[in-house]
């Protein structure tokens, strides 16, 4: 089954054609990477599929648990579709807490109402208390539990990068996008990412789709892969039909194999 479909979507800046005539679809619970040279549109694709960016034609079909298309695609409706996203710049809340930047990613589902929360009425304190209880699952999870209360610009570069995905996490999405979750990050930490994505996949029970320059990450992570290279979609497949498809090498890697 299908979580989403691409159909002829094409985005122009001016003369530049940062994606050209996309038709693709992604399965259902699968890990998809985007990969591609750099320029090659992956970013721009991320952002016409959050509404960040209007197509200049074509169609995003989402299946979730409703239909999500044309106008419901806009940045601010994404969490209450399902679908949370983190960025290639990772865009904490510098001066919160490692805590607070969990629950402000809960805030689609926090249940109280404006007026409890203004008079503090009991909604609003066990809305509070369950979304803590659940914010700091996550950051066990993540294994940033004992960080709650540092600011989250005083972290280290990699757990800034898995706060941001707990951060997407909060939200509770079935389709989490990963934009370069691993740029950055020692072959260590790559290895220890690799690890949770697929693990939080599992548990979750999520889709995920995700751009990355990590081909270690990419090859042992995803099902399935789309392979970008100035706008158009040149290949698609599984890891090892990508490491030896000739247009990828060519396109690619000038030339090089990617295993
Ligand atoms: N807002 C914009 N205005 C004008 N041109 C843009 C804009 N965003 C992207 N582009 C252009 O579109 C093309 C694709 O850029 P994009 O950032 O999507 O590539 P990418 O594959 O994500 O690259 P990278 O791997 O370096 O992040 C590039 O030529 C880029 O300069």
């Amino acid at each position: 089954m299908e979580i989403l479909e691409v159909k002829g979507l094409t985005k122009e800046f001016g003369g530049i054609k940062a994606v050209k005539d996309v038709n693709l679809s992604v399965r259902k619970d699968s890990i998809t990477g985007i990969i591609g040279p750099n320029g090659a549109g992956k970013t721009t694709f991320f952002n016409l599929l959050t509404g960040i960016y209007i197509p200049s034609s074509g169609e995003i079909v989402y299946h979730l648990k409703d239909t999500v298309a044309g106008k419901s695609i806009q940045p601010q409706k994404m969490p209450s579709h399902g679908i949370a996203r983190t960025f290639q710049n990772i865009r904490l809340f510098k001066e919160m807490t490692v805590l607070e930047n969990v629950l402000l990613g809960n805030h689609p589902n926090l249940k109280y109402s404006v007026f409890s929360a203004l008079f503090r009425l009991t909604p609003f304190f066990t809305g509070e208390e369950k979304a803590v209880g659940e914010a700091m699952a996550l950051l066990k999870i993540f294994n940033l539990a004992d960080k709650c209360d540092e600011k989250a610009k005083n972290l280290p570069y990699g757990d800034q990068r898995r706060l941001e995905i707990a951060r997407a996490m909060a939200s509770k999405p079935s389709l989490l996008l990963l934009d370069e979750p691993a740029a950055g990050m020692n072959p260590q930490e790559t290895k220890e990412l690799t690890q949770l994505i697929k693990w939080v996949k599992e548990t979750f029970q999520l889709s995920v789709i995700l751009i990355e320059h990590d081909m270690s990450l990419v090859m042992n992570l995803c099902d399935d892969l789309f392979v970008f290279d100035y706008g158009n979609l040149i290949a698609q497949g599984t890891p090892a039909e990508i490491q030896v498809h000739p247009e990828v090498i060519k396109a690619y890697l000038g030339g090089e194999n990617i295993a």
